[in-house]
């Protein structure tokens, strides 16, 4: 598994505010958004591409494009869904597919309540969002469901993670084709399995539901 940890001011800046317990959600939202984008340019890094022929004004030179299959975007709902435009509007071609994914926040258990993706992933680069990286366990499910599908590989984009949850997606994705790009890496997982110092709940800071 490769993972890759910003190190950017303008990242750790946007990440600060989005950890700040008073920013508002309408900020907090504008703030995902822009942080998907900046961590999506060094996920996109290996994005298959073809050579194609271009005509500028003066010459004719050699570009690239996309190549197909499409990539395919999968942002885990609903927290996810906050980082989906941010990243279409880096790879407006990439195909995009959901999972609908909640924690039971007693057992720490992941469990997939909605699903809507292609049924063949053969050959398919896929793209998981989610923002936050706990336990491992919503991203491992997630994982798993992809390459069970025939995804060649996954890249996830998280914008903070706890150690304790990128170990576990290690150990449980031996052999696969991972990466992972994270905003942060934080401390550790606190006792109710919340990132420390993380942000939160996510979804609720996205939504408005607390
Ligand atoms: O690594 P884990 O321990 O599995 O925790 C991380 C998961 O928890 C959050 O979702 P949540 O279950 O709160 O659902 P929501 O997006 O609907 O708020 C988050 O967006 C991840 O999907
Ligand atoms: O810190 C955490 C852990 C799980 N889900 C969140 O939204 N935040
Ligand atoms: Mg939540």
């Amino acid at each position: 598994m490769r993972v890759h940890v910003a190190d950017h001011p303008l990242i750790t800046h946007k990440l600060s505010v989005l950890r700040d317990k008073s920013t508002p959600s309408p900020t907090f939202r504008n703030l995902t958004e822009e942080l998907v984008t900046l961590l999506a340019y060094e996920a996109t890094r290996s994005v298959r591409t073809v050579d194609v022929t271009i005509e500028t004004p003066v010459a004719t030179t050699t570009g690239v494009a996309i190549a197909d299959p499409r990539p395919l975007v999968v942002p885990i709902l609903r927290a996810g869904l906050g980082m989906l435009d941010g990243m279409v509007k880096l790879v407006p071609t990439a195909e995009v597919g959901f999972l609908g994914m909640v924690r039971n926040e007693e057992t720490l258990q992941p469990d997939i309540y909605a699903e809507r993706l292609p049924d063949d992933l053969s050959n398919r680069q896929t793209f998981v969002l989610d923002p936050m990286l706990a336990t491992g366990g919503s991203l491992i499910a997630a994982i798993e469901y992809l390459f069970d599908r025939g995804a060649v590989d996954v890249t996830a984009i998280c914008l903070i993670a706890a150690p304790e949850g990128l170990a576990a997606v290690e150990k449980a994705t031996q052999g696969r084709d991972v990466t992972i790009v994270l905003g942060a890496l934080d401390e550790k997982l606190n006792e109710v399995g919340y990132i420390v110092p993380g942000l939160g709940d996510a979804g609720d800071r996205l939504y408005g539901t607390v």
